[in-house]
């Protein structure tokens, strides 16, 4: 297929735009650098810098000949957005309606979303599945849901076929057997995995821990890290998979929630550093357990996550770590 990926500078994109061209597809990347990396653009993709907001409907053409979209482009910090809500509503939400109506206007009906767990919210009953309810906590989430929303409308009005795919927390990192390596270079990292491995690295002093007193077993919150090789081959099925008209959504993730101290702790196992942690004010906006049910891409995707262990999710972020900085 001839692909458009929006935001393929970016962590998640560059990954996914790597398998993209190993499975043989076309793909340009339309990305505005505001927090990519040029050089992260996979050699073999046509890179486009400029915003989807100015270069969708120049690049969408209806001679052009795209297939399909797979729209990573966006803000992606929680914290910013409760500080600033209107560029995620303008970036996150205008944005993506541009995109839409470019898509609408060439004829292109397929359509891979990254979506969020976060748009759950804060929920008792976990794993966390697809039809559980939806509140999000923080403007971020919100912008997510939004675009979730727009796009049940563009499938049954116009017959897009559109896939959200709501991640858990990505990490780890692409790395090669010829030597090459995608990873997360977010500047300033808000994650807390890239953000303990610099405290182990000596890049940092300390890891401030937001808030210890939650209803968790230790205290601090709970997340469901998923490799992000997992999440990209969660992706290429379902880009393969999808049909116009049709609209599915589902939760990625694998089903394991991982403290924010078991992450500590896995950090100091695998660099063998010590990690000096300094317990900080819970973080506003902050979820306290996420876990997401996959049932729903591991039946209809047949998705089969490879790296699933959070040992080995640590790891690959470790290696990617110490070659990128
Ligand atoms: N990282 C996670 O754990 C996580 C979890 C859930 C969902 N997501 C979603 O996945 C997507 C990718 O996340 P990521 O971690 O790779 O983030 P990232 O910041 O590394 O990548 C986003 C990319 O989009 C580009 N971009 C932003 N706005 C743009 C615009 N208007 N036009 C063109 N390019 C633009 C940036 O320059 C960047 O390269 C985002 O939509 C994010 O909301 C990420
Ligand atoms: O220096 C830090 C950084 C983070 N944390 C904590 O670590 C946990 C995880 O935080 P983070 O890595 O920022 O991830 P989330 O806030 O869970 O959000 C991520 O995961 C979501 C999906 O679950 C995505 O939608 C978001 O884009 C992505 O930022 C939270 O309890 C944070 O408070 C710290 O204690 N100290």
């Amino acid at each position: 297929m001839k692909l458009l990926v929006t935001g393929g500078a970016g962590y998640i994109g560059s990954v996914v735009t790597a398998l993209l061209l190993d499975s043989g597809h076309e793909v340009v990347v339309l990305d505005d650098l505001s927090t990519g990396h040029a050089e992260a653009v996979p050699p073999g993709a046509t890179f486009v810098q400029g915003r989807v907001q100015d270069k969708a409907a120049e690049l969408l053409t209806p001679d052009a000949g795209f297939d399909g979209v797979l729209h990573f482009a966006a803000f992606i910090s929680v914290g910013e957005s409760v500080k600033q809500p209107e560029r995620y509503w303008d970036n996150n939400v205008a944005g993506t309606l541009t995109l839409l109506s470019a898509m609408r206007s060439a004829g292109v009906r397929r359509l891979i979303f990254s979506s969020t767990g976060t748009v759950h919210g804060d929920l008792e009953t976990l794993p966390i599945a697809e039809d559980a309810p939806v509140g999000p906590l923080n403007p971020y989430a919100a912008s997510k849901l939004a675009v979730d929303y727009a796009l049940d409308g563009e499938a049954a009005a116009h017959g897009l076929g559109a896939v959200s795919l709501r991640y858990f927390n990505a990490s780890g990192a692409l790395l090669r057997s010829d030597g090459t390596a995608y990873g997360e270079r977010h500047d300033p990292e808000t994650h807390l995995i890239p953000i303990v491995l610099q405290v182990a690295a000596g890049k940092r002093e300390k890891l401030p821990l937001y808030g210890d007193d939650y209803a968790t077993p230790d205290g601090t919150c709970v997340r469901d890290y998923i490799h992000v090789a997992d999440l990209a081959s969660a992706h290429l099925l379902a880009l393969e998979s999808v049909k116009p008209g049709e609209r599915r959504v589902y939760n990625l993730g694998n089903g394991n929630g991982y403290s924010n101290l078991q992450v500590v702790e896995a950090v100091r196992k695998v660099t063998g550093a010590p990690v000096p942690v300094e317990i900080a004010p819970r973080r506003p906006g902050d979820i306290v357990a996420q876990v997401a049910s996959s049932q729903r891409a591991r039946a209809e995707l047949g998705w089969h996550p490879q790296r699933a262990d959070l040992h080995d999710i640590v790891s690959d972020a470790w290696d990617f770590y110490r070659r990128a900085f």
